[in-house]
């Protein structure tokens, strides 16, 4: 018989009584672990060994899950100086308290962002409150931890989760090694007891092997697809990136045009050109990030000034009425990070940002809007919105819908669901849902409707506007399957999620 020379080796390194692995094989036959693995491949094809394989999983601490094995968890911390500031008995504020706990940078974000979650305590409008019932010493992921780098660890079902959990949050790796043992069959014994010749086989075509014609005559090694190699991590955009351009795409395609705008504008362009009036609970509830310094707009257009305001307080015609409110120029002023980017839209619509618009017209945004939210699954801090509206003559719900069902198509979502929704600048209103891939959750994608004409008078449109603010994120978790969508981006995010995450549409 004849076989290739590594082939030979292997063979001939072998043994019929026990397995050997591949790492034994190499150090025996000083081949590359690789070479060895392609053949073996070869000898059991050809029936002379007996490859086995085993998967192996080690559970390896990161550098920050060492870190808190010895130093405590954050949201531990947290908890602590909760409870020293008093906040069992009543909220604390929240910027006191981790003053008090010492935690700093991300450990912070880290901290709040499990607290609650543990049930720790709330955080709401930067306050935070400590559940006097609640256990540090119980911690189970703080117990594993601790277990774990000692070393003392089981394979105890009750501990998956919590081990799943862990390396969620980036404190141990679990490690899988597949290990391969090669040993003899009963006919690789008697080939090698009948003695075997080896064949030069060439690994790579050369220019000496062309130019001499020799190529025509030499045996060529097999390629193995299936050899061990090394994984190659390459960068890659973003999974979020991916979906804004592809979003971008979408509706460029369906005649779009994209608008841009301050990050941090003054409320008159964020809610009180939304007829949103200035007593509204979402202008002191949703929770601005408000500027100190510039902490006010320096110009705003007088006349549109004076239109809004007189909406505001008398309304618009018989039927409207007006809010009877308060309304002071100087609140109008006020400069924030923007809660939403309809903020962009009464710009365009205003004539403000490239003049008079004349329908019909479609405008578009994939731009980031800030919420001071508590985080969780589902709420980030700063998100993206798709932003967008149609100016047209006689627009109707059915416009509405059929444009959604056109966008969302395009990323194979085809059971969007509406439901009537309220919002002081839209008549009627809907928001969407979509159903979660895995989990088959309803999910909350976007909110909706027919811009009222108290919005739209004052900014000297006169026919139809339909809108709508789409979150990004959402979007993504419905075409990834993330389930959390920390796992997304920000200082949880999963970086094996995002090295393998497919963005199907
Ligand atoms: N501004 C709304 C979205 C929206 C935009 C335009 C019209 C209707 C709704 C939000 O952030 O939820």
């Amino acid at each position: 018989m004849q076989l290739p020379e590594s082939q030979v080796a292997v063979l001939e390194a072998a043994s019929a009584d026990e397995a050997t692995s591949i790492d034994a094989l190499a150090e025996a036959t000083d081949l590359p672990p690789e070479t060895v693995t392609g053949a073996a491949f070869e000898l059991e094809e050809e029936g002379l060994v007996e490859v086995s394989e085993r998967v192996d999983e080690t559970i390896e601490l990161t550098d920050e899950g060492h870190e808190y094995a010895t130093d405590g968890l954050p949201e531990v911390a947290l908890y602590e100086a909760a409870l020293e500031a008093g906040a069992d008995e009543e909220p604390v504020s929240m910027g006191q308290v981790i003053g008090q706990s010492g935690l700093e940078g991300d450990a912070v974000d880290i901290a709040l962002s499990n607290y609650a979650r543990k049930g720790y305590g709330s955080i709401d409008s930067g306050e935070i409150t400590a559940d006097p019932d609640a256990e540090p010493t119980a911690d189970a992921e703080a117990n594993a931890l601790e277990a774990l780098a000692d070393g003392a660890v089981g394979t105890d079902d009750d501990l998956e989760e919590v081990i799943d959990q862990l390396e969620r949050r980036g404190l141990l790796e679990v490690v899988e090694t597949t290990t391969r043992d090669v040993a003899l069959t009963d006919e690789g014994v008697t080939e090698l007891m009948g003695g075997i010749e080896t064949t030069e086989t060439v690994g790579a075509v050369t220019p000496d092997l062309l130019t001499s014609g020799e190529w025509e005559t030499v045996e060529f090694a097999d390629y193995n697809v299936e050899a061990d190699a090394e994984d190659v991590e390459s960068g890659t955009v973003h999974v979020l990136r991916q979906m804004s351009e592809r979003v971008k795409d979408v509706l460029v395609g369906m005649g779009f045009q994209e608008m841009d705008g301050p990050h941090v504008d003054a409320d008159f362009w964020i809610n009180d050109c939304l007829f949103m009036p200035q007593d509204h609970p979402a202008r002191t509830h949703w929770d601005r990030f408000a500027m100190e310094e510039p902490s006010h707009i320096d110009e705003l257009p007088d006349q549109l000034v004076a239109d809004v305001e007189r909406v505001h307080r008398e309304g618009l015609g018989e039927d409207s009425e007006g809010y009877h409110s308060p309304w002071d120029e100087e609140f109008a002023r006020a400069l924030a990070l923007r809660g939403h980017t309809t903020s962009l839209s009464t710009r365009y619509l205003s004539g403000e940002e490239i003049g008079e618009i004349e329908p019909p017209a479609r405008f578009f945004s994939v731009e980031k809007a800030y919420r001071n939210d508590t985080l969780d699954a589902t709420h980030l801090l700063e998100f993206y919105q798709i932003e967008g509206w149609v100016m047209a003559e006689d627009l109707s719900v059915r416009d509405l819908m059929g444009t959604f069902e056109e966008f969302y198509a395009q990323f194979g979502i085809e059971d969007i669901q509406f439901k009537p929704h309220y919002n002081p600048y839209t008549e009627p209103s809907f928001e969407l849902f979509g159903t979660h891939p895995t989990t088959g959750e309803l999910i909350e994608i976007g909110n909706s409707g027919i811009f009222r004409e108290e919005m739209l008078e004052p900014l000297g449109v006169d026919c139809d506007v339909m809108a709508w603010g789409l979150a990004l994120e959402r979007l993504a978790m419905l075409t990834t399957g993330a389930e959390d969508i920390r796992d997304l981006h920000g200082t949880l995010a999963d970086l094996e999620f995002l090295r393998n995450a497919e963005v199907t549409y």
